[in-house]
């Protein structure tokens, strides 16, 4: 009996001992769980989507360093432009200084070109095939213009009929008009006709004889982009169209308007009104016979002051954005940066809005109403710094550029001094900047200076380097050789005998 007694006490402790292992085993496994869960919910807190920019933390900032490296085949134009408007506009602060109403045409290895629409520019035709970067060329210019001039200074007005490009600025305080259907392009021309006509009264009733003597405050600068004339075209009769841009293109400087007119190809428009145009920006035509229609020379003489005619730039998508751009007898080959739609959102989120009544009233013509009390949203700090002409990327960015500039006594491109404003070519370019010097790898910053700085003197490369180095081969030559091919300099044109 003791021995059954012992037995069954052998076999519970057995069996519980059993059951103890096993909630053990089962304790553990609940633990490894716990932690795969615990590690799984650290994960997803890792990864949880970042809360989106708000228009005062745009997370994007471009380096001040500017790769100079120009577009194979496109001239001086740039191969990689600087994607955030920011830079171009802190370049263009420096060019302009006093200035107004001044917008960046694009980049080239020798800076940033400009123009402005008091003094310089009358009216712009920007032509090129699809794909070209015409809408996104004019949409720097007009975002530039726009972050520089309240809207009481500067008013907008955009006819584009070809989709909903244009959508975000019709609510913004600078919008003019915008006439974003092809059923709303007559009524927008008749519109335009009756605002010059407005501006004539009262520029007569104040007896002044242009708009740049008017001081009465009232009269904003009216800067009109028509996104492609054929459509303009179609809303009229050929030509009514020409007639209607020869009186508006030919009155409208006097008044304070200037236009913007894009187009694929202005070959085939009247041409009377192109000789009110002043600056061409021709992008990438696929018929030498669209050269002069397009940038008002011929293709030979083109050729002759240098410049790349349309016909011989590279084909979209490569060569999108990169344009000739001519101010007889001046042309430049140049790039655009092109302005991803998250970068144009954040920038329009800059400008004020209109205020609510105006948008209730779209046909309201009165332009100083639109300009008049506006909810001005704070700025983003840097915009607003490099807007008020301070040295803000050269401080805060930690840029290879900038710290290069710094170690070397380089001195930065923002304290660099330009000529003033009344002095600047129609077409402005800022002094080569020595802060934008390549970084070159395996040749030291100091020695890309020196090749840089002594270039202009030399009339080849091998000269350069025998200058410099004492010799005008071997390894000093491929130093001058890849700082001359990452600056397009000294293109090597010169026949070898000239060099040494
Ligand atoms: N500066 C640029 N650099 C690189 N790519 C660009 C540039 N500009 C435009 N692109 C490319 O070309 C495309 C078309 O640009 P955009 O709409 O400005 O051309 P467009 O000449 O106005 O064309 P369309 O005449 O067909 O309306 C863009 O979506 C982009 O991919």
């Amino acid at each position: 009996m003791e021995t059954m007694i012992f037995l069954l006490f052998v076999a519970g402790m057995l069996v519980a001992g059993v059951k103890y292992r096993r909630m053990m085993l089962l304790v553990a496994d609940l633990r490894a769980d716990l932690a795969t869960a615990k590690a799984m919910l650290a994960k997803a807190t890792v990864e949880q989507p970042k809360p989106k920019p708000t228009h005062s933390s745009y997370p994007d900032v471009t380096p001040t360093y500017i790769d100079y490296t120009p577009l194979a085949g496109a001239g001086k134009a740039l191969a990689k432009p600087p994607s955030d408007l920011r830079t171009t506009l802190q370049h263009l602060a420096k060019i302009v200084k006093g200035e107004k109403y001044c917008f960046p045409l694009g980049w080239a290895s020798d800076g940033l070109y400009s123009g402005c629409f008091v003094g310089d520019v009358n009216h712009i035709l920007i032509s090129g095939m699809s794909n070209a970067g015409k809408d996104n060329a004019v949409t720097g210019m007009l975002l530039s213009l726009a972050l520089n001039h309240s809207p009481k200074d500067l008013q907008i007005g955009l006819i584009d009929g070809k989709g909903l490009d244009w959508l975000g600025w019709s609510n913004k305080a600078h919008t003019w008009m915008l006439a974003d259907e092809p059923e709303k392009i007559a009524a927008a021309m008749a519109r335009l006709t009756e605002e010059r006509r407005r501006r004539r009264g009262i520029l007569a009733a104040a007896q002044c004889a242009s708009w740049d003597e008017y001081q009465g405050g009232d009269l904003p600068l009216l800067v009109v982009f028509i996104s492609e004339l054929s459509l303009l075209e179609d809303a009229t009769k050929a030509r009514e169209l020409g007639a209607w841009l020869n009186s508006e293109l030919s009155a409208g400087r006097a008044f304070g308007i200037r236009y913007i007119i894009g187009t694929q190809n202005a070959s085939n428009f009247d041409t009377r009104w192109r000789g009110q145009i002043s600056l061409f920006m021709a992008g990438f035509q696929p018929s030498r016979s669209a050269d002069e229609p397009n940038t008002g020379m011929g293709t030979s003489d083109l050729d002759a002051i240098g410049a790349i005619a349309p016909s011989k730039l590279i084909a979209p998508p490569e060569g999108a954005g990169v344009f000739t751009v001519v101010h007889a007898p001046k042309a430049a080959t140049i790039r655009v940066p092109f302005l991803t739609s998250q970068h144009r959102k954040w920038l329009l989120d800059q400008l004020p809005d209109a205020p609510k009544k105006a948008l209730h009233h779209p046909q309201s013509s009165a332009v100083s109403s639109r300009a008049g009390s506006t909810t001005q949203p704070a700025l983003d700090p840097m915009l607003a710094a490099l807007l008020n002409g301070e040295p803000l990327l050269a401080e805060s960015s930690t840029a290879s550029s900038t710290v290069l500039a710094r170690d070397n006594g380089i001195k930065p491109v923002f304290s660099s001094t330009l000529p003033s404003s009344s002095t600047q070519p129609i077409l402005s370019v800022s002094g080569i900047p020595p802060v934008a010097l390549p970084a070159i790898e395996g040749i030291d910053p100091d020695e890309v200076q020196k090749i840089v700085e002594a270039a202009p003197n030399y009339s080849s490369r091998r000269a350069l380097c025998q200058a410099l180095f004492g010799l005008s081969g071997g390894a000093p030559y491929n130093k001058v050789k890849l700082v001359c091919d990452a600056l397009g300099l000294l293109n090597g044109n010169q026949p070898l005998q000239q060099a040494a």
